[in-house]
């Protein structure tokens, strides 16, 4: 028989005693004694053991718990890569991405809008009422956006509206929902004075990238400011 390990020594000496006891001819108190002293033993193996498995539990119970605040850091540094931390939508870099990654598997239209004379704003009410401004912006864009649009801030006061698998013509009917959105938005700047916004609406074909799409779009609105602001322009199409 192999010898028993370390941690059952006194069970196994316990066992034994109790078994040459038993074995024998002895009196009745030398068999009790050897019956306590086994029982002593295996009470003995029952606490240890319960003791072991509650720290166990324990030792779980604290390694769940790191694993789970170990998720949340990291949904919160991947979200904070991702978005922008002024108005919650992507920043540049992520809209770069999955602009890139929508023209990777399929076509893409592609919203870029610029809030008209920002630096007005800026300048005759402060830096943190454009702020309000920025963020109402946004608020007017996810009211009216497509389901499938995914908004971006890709500058100060220049955003993105990413369309996959959109015509030209439906992003545009979407940019102008947008502008209208925005127009009729009331901001309460101390003038009472409208906010209004200048839109390019650009569509790529599969195997395209963010720069052609963003370069297409941002050509149109420059052409929508130049046409007076308040606007939406389209770029001309490229064929595949
Ligand atoms: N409040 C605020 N302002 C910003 C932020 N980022 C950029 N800006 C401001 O946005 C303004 C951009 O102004 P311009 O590029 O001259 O353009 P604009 O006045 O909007 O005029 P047009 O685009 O030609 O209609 C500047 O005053 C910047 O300081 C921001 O995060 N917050």
């Amino acid at each position: 028989m192999s010898e028993a390990p370390d941690l059952f020594d006194a069970e196994s000496r316990a066992l034994l005693a109790a078994r040459t006891a038993f074995g024998e001819e002895g009196d009745g108190g030398a068999h009790r004694h050897a019956l306590g002293e086994l029982l002593t033993a295996y009470e003995r193996l029952l606490r240890e053991t319960r003791r072991m498995v509650r720290r166990s539990d324990r030792a779980e119970f604290e390694m769940n718990q790191l694993n789970q605040r170990l998720q949340d850091l990291t949904g919160q540094l991947e979200y904070r890569a991702t978005h922008d931390p002024l108005t919650g939508v992507l920043n540049r870099a992520a809209i770069i991405e999955r602009s890139n990654r929508h023209l990777a598997s399929g076509s893409l239209a592609l919203i870029v809008l610029d809030i008209d004379h920002f630096k007005r704003v800026n300048d005759s009410f402060g830096h943190p009422v454009g702020d309000t401004v920025i963020c109402g912006v946004v608020d007017c864009l996810k009211g009216v956006a497509p389901a499938v649009a995914q908004i971006g801030r890709v500058g100060g006061e220049e955003f993105t509206a990413l369309l996959p698998g959109v015509s030209q013509e439906v992003a545009a009917q979407a940019a102008e929902q947008m502008r209208k959105a925005i127009a009729a938005h009331d901001f309460a700047l101390p003038d009472r004075s409208r906010v209004t916004a200048s839109f390019g609406v650009s569509w790529q074909a599969q195997g395209s990238g963010f720069d052609a799409a963003y370069g297409s779009a941002d050509e149109a609105l420059y052409q929508a400011k130049r046409r007076g602001r308040n606007q939406v322009a389209r770029a001309a199409l490229v064929e595949a």
